[in-house]
């Protein structure tokens, strides 16, 4: 059996407040970045699979016939995305010489194929043959979401693949969105994803990710934040690389050991998201500089707080100093540990404060840009209607 082409895109994310304490039952507000992963299947050599991740220099190619002996007992159903079982996820890493424990790049993203393809095709009488190829302009491990913009592809690229979902051919120079069930069905399996990948994620980012825009994320509820105001935001990464389940794992290690002083941290962060929420909220009905004063002082708290979960990192320190040397309020955005953080500019910052800021950070040695935030979900896509440079890429394969 030969898999349908398929082209996909998915959005990063930037969390403006909730990070960390959304993984704790607690409020995230967070909007979609204008920096995409693309992720290509095509019917492979037949009884063959390949995947190949040029970010994060992988390639590999499998018989399909060794793949089935892999295939999941006690197949649940497309519709009911299981969690990666340990033993499963043993199995996979056994299977792909990944070896008990890695944790690093390569055998996270791998895992997560394997699974979400074994699960997907789980109840169909065939694997099938493909050849997969993703490309993401997001810089891997630096809280801008990459996990599950890779995860909401695959889900969504393997789920059209099979059948599961909506796979008509789009328009030349076209994209094409899905239907809200279909949405919700990409969602599900990248959680799958990110769960390989995060351990314990909150799901805000693989939300983002399929929805795209503004939205406020609470213990699975999702709601659209339709009217925001256009947010002029500086993105900073250190460069410095860190493991969001690294992170994650420590946090709650923090939690469990210091519950009487870590809940009163989750319970004020949750206050500063419902904050920024209602200020966003007035902002859309008429902007005031009073508001950037408020959103300017939650940034700073927050960042604070997010230093007391054990997640600051002397790269951030620095981020946070030299922006404020300039009056700009800064903060860590994901899982921190190094990776970006968040500048916010004000309608009151003078364009040389700007362009002197950027000139700093970068001569720390850090990436650092103006971004625009509030992108699409997830895509399909016409081969024409990727850029010129994704295409060869995805080509090349
Ligand atoms: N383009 C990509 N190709 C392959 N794997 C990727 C890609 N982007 C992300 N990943 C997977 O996601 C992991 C990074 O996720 P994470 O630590 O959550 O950082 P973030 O989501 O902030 O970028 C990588 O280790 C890799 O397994
Ligand atoms: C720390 C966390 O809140 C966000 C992690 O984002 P990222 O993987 O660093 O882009 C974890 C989660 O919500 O799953
Ligand atoms: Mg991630």
């Amino acid at each position: 059996m030969l898999a349908r082409e398929c082209i996909v895109s998915a959005p990063g994310k930037v969390i403006l407040h909730g990070e960390h304490a959304v993984v704790h039952g607690k409020v995230a507000l967070a909007v979609s970045l204008n920096l995409r992963t693309y992720l290509r299947i095509q019917p492979g050599a037949a009884g063959r699979v390949s995947i190949n991740m040029p970010n994060i220099d992988t390639f590999l190619s499998w018989d399909v016939s060794s793949l089935h002996a892999l295939l999941p007992a006690g197949r649940a159903g497309l519709q009911n995305a299981v969690e990666p079982d340990a033993a499963v996820v043993l199995k996979l890493r056994e299977y792909a010489g990944l070896g008990d424990g890695l944790e690093d790049t390569r055998s996270l993203a791998v895992l997560a194929f394997l699974y979400i393809y074994l699960s997907v095709f789980a109840e169909s009488r065939e694997l099938p043959s493909l050849t997969m190829a993703v490309w993401s302009e997001l810089p891997t491990g630096a809280g801008l979401g990459s996990s599950a913009a890779f995860s909401v592809c695959l889900s969504a690229a393997l789920l059209a693949s099979r059948g599961a979902i909506a796979c008509s051919a789009v328009e030349a120079g076209q994209t094409a969105r899905w239907s809200d069930e279909d949405l919700e069905l990409i969602n599900k399996w990248a959680f799958q994803g990110e769960k390989i990948i995060h351990g314990n994620p909150s799901g805000v980012d693989n939300a983002v990710g399929t929805w795209g825009g503004a939205l406020r994320y609470l213990a699975g509820k999702i709601k659209p934040l339709s009217s925001t105001p256009v947010l002029r935001i500086l993105l900073t990464n250190t460069r410095v690389p860190r493991s969001t389940k690294v992170l994650v794992a420590g946090v709650r290690d923090k939690i469990t050991k210091f519950p009487a002083i870590m809940n009163p941290v989750l319970e004020s962060i949750d206050a500063i998201s419902c904050e920024c929420e209602r200020i966003l909220m007035a902002m859309a009905r008429g902007p005031e500089i009073q508001h950037y004063r408020v959103l300017e002082e939650l940034i700073d708290i927050n960042q604070h707080h997010l230093n007391v979960m054990g997640v600051g990192h002397p790269s951030l320190d620095r981020l946070c100093q030299v922006s404020l040397a300039h009056g700009l309020h800064s903060k860590l955005t994901g899982a921190g540990g190094g990776g970006c953080g968040i500048t916010l500019l004000t309608p009151d910052t003078d364009s040389s404060v700007v362009e002197r800021s950027i000139q700093e950070l970068k001569d720390c040695g850090y990436d650092c840009w103006e971004t625009s935030i509030g992108a699409p979900g997830v895509l399909h896509h016409s081969p024409s209607s990727l850029t010129e440079d994704v295409l060869k890429i995805l080509n090349s394969y």
